[in-house]
């Protein structure tokens, strides 16, 4: 039987990013995709144009709707919009028993929308982090979720170590928005710390990465793969889908989810750099 796999997240009309990156992510690497929408945004490439939340309620419904019937191996979430939405999806993930967790703490989209409540941060860190396997966040909002500010590499260091103590079994700290000739994350668990890296590509058309990037983890994580070996295809995934961008649209363009199947991924390496000693 196929793994079957959910997205808790938001509509992306545009189809780069949110629910429709995530199942078009799931479909390429061979899981069968469900989903719980949390919000519709009216959104292309060149930015968000509306956005309404679906009730708490509804949400809760399409939870169960999905728990009561298929075997979920790996879930994610995405935008998540209010601190009532994070504490329904907290409430469903955690009767239903979704153990294999990613969340990518989506704040702001590329063109500067807020898809997440200020006021919903507190909730995020003390209902959803704790129930976590992975969480996935970039640098922007790793520094929300820490109140650190982050420059250097130590800080990244120390963000990871906070965000860690939160509950969660792995930190991926993004390096997308970072500048450099490499996209470098880091990877941190409660044993080592590892730097996951690729050829930094030069394009505009990186609507979504994030989204790709946490879809592909949880499609890789609901196979049995662990959480470093599911990391690792994850990366490759999002090399490849960014270097065989699609071009589409005016803004930032969607990423291209059928080149991981049809072209060869180079450049991902995977480095341990500290064994940590909790
Ligand atoms: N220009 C790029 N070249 C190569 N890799 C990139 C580039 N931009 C982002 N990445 C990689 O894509 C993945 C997603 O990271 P990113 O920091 O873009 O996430 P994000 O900001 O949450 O994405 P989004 O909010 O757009 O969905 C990471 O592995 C990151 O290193
Ligand atoms: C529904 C939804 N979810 C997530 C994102 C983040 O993606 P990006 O930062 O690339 O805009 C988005 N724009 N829309």
């Amino acid at each position: 039987m196929r793994p079957q796999v959910l997205t808790i997240a938001g509509s992306d009309s545009g189809g780069g990013a949110g629910i429709q990156a995530d199942l078009k992510t799931f479909q390429e690497l061979g899981v069968f995709g469900t989903s719980v929408l949390t919000a519709v945004t009216a959104q292309n490439t060149r930015g968000v144009h509306g956005v309404e939340a679906v009730s708490p309620e509804l949400v809760t419904q399409q939870l169960d709707a999905i728990g009561s019937d298929f075997t979920i191996a790996a879930c994610k979430t995405g935008m998540l919009f209010d601190a009532a939405r994070i504490e329904v999806v907290a409430d469903g993930v955690r009767r239903h028993t979704f153990n294999r967790l990613v969340v990518d703490p989506v704040m702001i989209a590329k063109g500067g929308a807020s898809l997440l409540q200020d006021s919903a941060v507190q909730a995020l860190k003390t209902s959803l982090l704790p129930l976590a396997t992975v969480v996935t966040p970039n640098v922007p909002e790793a520094e929300v979720l820490t109140g650190m500010t982050i420059r250097t590499f130590e800080d990244r260091i120390k963000a990871a170590e906070q965000m860690l103590a939160y509950g969660v079994r792995a930190v991926i700290l993004k390096g997308g928005h970072l500048d450099g000739a490499t996209a470098d994350d880091l990877v941190m668990t409660a044993s080592e710390t590892f730097l996951l890296s690729a050829p930094r590509i030069q394009t505009s058309d990186t609507h979504g990465t994030g989204c790709t990037f946490s879809a592909a983890l949880t499609a890789e994580l609901a196979k049995g793969h662990s959480i470093l070996e599911a990391t690792v295809t994850a990366k490759r995934f999002i090399q490849c889908a960014i270097t065989h961008g699609l071009d589409i649209g005016a803004g930032h363009g969607p990423t291209n989810h059928w080149a991981y199947a049809t072209h060869e991924e180079a450049g991902v390496t995977l480095e341990s750099i500290t064994t940590n000693h909790r």
